[in-house]
């Protein structure tokens, strides 16, 4: 039998992609919109003290094109937890404006291709694989998401190569990572039996060139060229307090 991946799984996942009716929303009283934000940034604040107290992490961006207008994406050590954030966000009045236009649910994973040898240590309490289950999301300008999955089809199924030839591929695809250290930061969660797809994958950069560099260089590399099928690409910009004012000023 083919041998599985073993995984390591962090904190659970919601992307949350929002689009503005920008028609009602044009047509709402001035102080009726202020108060809306106010909601909004003080819901989006109440979010970032699980940041602040390491129970969670989150992300706040802005998507070009029009796919969506905005993305919540957050981390939490329930499936629970997330879907009150979800639903909470609903309640709201700026909720009302918005249509969702997209979401994704899955886990932090790391699996063990790359893993060292067997040790009696419990990963889950070595300080370097908990900063990658439970990761403090950076504040870089820019953000990609898309959703991906393996191929499983003949002459190209990912789920029957055997574990030491998925080993191998995985090298490669993990040494070109490796090279945009710094420049690009990977969030890979597994959504097997949550999601449409297997993986959401998740990226950071200060220079959004950097996404299209990566992700075009990794095309080559067999793993993608051969057996990756990917999903719809999102794209966006930071968000803070005042760009979002800025955003919804109308
Ligand atoms: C930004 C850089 C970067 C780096 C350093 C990196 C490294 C690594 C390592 C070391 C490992 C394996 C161990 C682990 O950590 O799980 C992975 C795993 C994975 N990756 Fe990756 N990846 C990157 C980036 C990166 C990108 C841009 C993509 C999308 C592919 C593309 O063509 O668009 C991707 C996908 C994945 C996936 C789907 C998995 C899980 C595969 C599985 O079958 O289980 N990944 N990845």
């Amino acid at each position: 039998m083919i041998e599985a991946a073993q995984t390591l799984d962090g904190w659970y996942v919601l992307h949350d992609f929002r689009s503005i009716d920008w028609a009602s929303w044009k047509l709402v009283s001035e102080e009726e919109r202020q108060a809306a934000v106010e909601e909004f940034i003080k819901y989006l604040e109440k979010i970032n003290e699980a940041d602040i107290a390491k129970t969670g992490s989150h992300a706040f961006y802005s998507i070009v094109g029009q796919k969506a207008d905005f993305v919540l994406m957050t981390l939490r050590e329930t499936m629970e937890e997330l879907q009150e954030i979800e639903t909470e966000f609903n309640k709201l009045a700026i909720a009302d404006f918005t249509i969702p236009s997209f979401s994704y649910v899955s886990v932090v994973e790391l699996s063990n291709y790359l893993a060292g040898k067997d040790s009696d240590e419990d990963p889950y309490q070595n300080p370097h694989v908990r900063s990658r289950l439970y990761p403090e999301l950076p504040r870089w300008n820019h953000i990609c998401f898309y959703p991906m999955d393996k191929r499983r089809q003949e002459g190209a199924n990912w789920y029957m190569l055997p574990m030491d030839e998925r080993k191998e591929l995985m090298r490669s695809h993990g040494l070109i990572g490796r090279s945009y250290a710094g420049k690009v930061k990977q969030i890979i969660s597994g959504s097997v039996g949550f999601d449409d797809h297997e993986w959401g994958v998740t990226l950071f950069a200060e220079d959004v060139l950097q996404f299209k560099k990566l992700i075009y260089e990794m095309r080559f590399d067999e793993v993608s060229a051969r057996y990756a099928e990917f999903g719809a690409f999102f794209v966006g910009n930071i968000l803070d307090n005042e760009k979002l004012v800025k955003l919804l000023t109308v």
